[in-house]
């Protein structure tokens, strides 16, 4: 079996609106891009995938996954389900890929291991894999395989809704709840988890420079 990464990246201007009333838009870019470098380091370096690939129409996040080995795929929908949909059909059609891996591009806290405790829960082409948000209402991983073509179905509460159409689709899909997958940057309070779990992480970095300004999110988390 052939298995690839594939990680959606929206336009870096466009990230992280849900924190637009603590932060600037430039803030929130370089979050952004902290968080995608903190997540690539940890997904390229996982022995057990055939590839990584970032979809996007950003040329910056497209410098940032070609410089760590990354394949770029274009992203001319800028909507993230159709966006995968497409990524996978093309990591199919090119590399040969039967197992697809997806994973947003904000996981700070994760680890190459991670990546590797989800690939090993693949048992055969039928797998599906999910990974729950902290919050247990979003989807940070989610493993497909040929054979379990599940629909993306990403955006709020997709965690149940990716279980469902599984379950619909006559799978049995799996739920792997691992803490550090399960971190994601979406509202103020997740600093705290950040820093707590990812001291050394670039986004950790990014995130102690910004907390030298002004900005009143720092105060409101404190
Ligand atoms: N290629 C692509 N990626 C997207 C798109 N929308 C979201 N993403 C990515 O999908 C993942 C989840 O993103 P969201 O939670 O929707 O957006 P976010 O920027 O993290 O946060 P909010 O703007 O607060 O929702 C991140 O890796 C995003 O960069 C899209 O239209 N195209
Ligand atoms: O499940 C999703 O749509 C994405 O992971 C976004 O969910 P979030 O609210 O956890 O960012």
């Amino acid at each position: 079996m052939t298995t690839w990464a594939l990680i959606p990246v929206k336009r870096f201007v466009l990230a992280k609106t849900r924190l637009s009333g603590w932060l600037s838009e430039t803030e929130r870019a370089g979050l952004a891009k902290s968080m995608l470098r903190d997540t690539l380091t940890a997904v390229s370096q996982a022995q057990k995938l055939d590839g990584v690939a970032l979809i996007t129409s950003d040329p910056e996040a497209s410098a940032i996954g070609t410089a760590l080995g990354a394949v770029i795929l274009e992203d001319t929908t800028e909507d993230l389900n159709s966006a995968l949909t497409i990524g996978r059909i093309a990591l199919q059609q090119r590399y040969a890929s039967s197992a697809c891996l997806v994973l947003p591009s904000d996981l700070p806290t994760l680890m190459t291991t991670d990546v590797e405790h989800i690939l090993s829960t693949k048992t055969d082409d039928a797998t599906v894999v999910v990974v729950p948000a902290h919050d247990q209402e979003g989807t940070n991983a989610l493993l497909t395989t040929k054979d379990a073509e599940l629909p993306f179905s990403f955006g709020p509460d997709s965690y149940r809704r990716h279980m469902n159409l599984a379950i619909s689709m006559g799978l049995r899909p799996t739920t792997l709840n691992l803490p550090r997958v399960a971190i994601d940057f979406d509202k103020p309070g997740d600093l705290r988890l950040i820093n707590l779990h990812a001291p050394g992480s670039h986004t950790a970095g990014l995130l102690s420079s910004l907390s030298h300004s002004e900005a009143p999110f720092f105060k409101e988390v404190s």
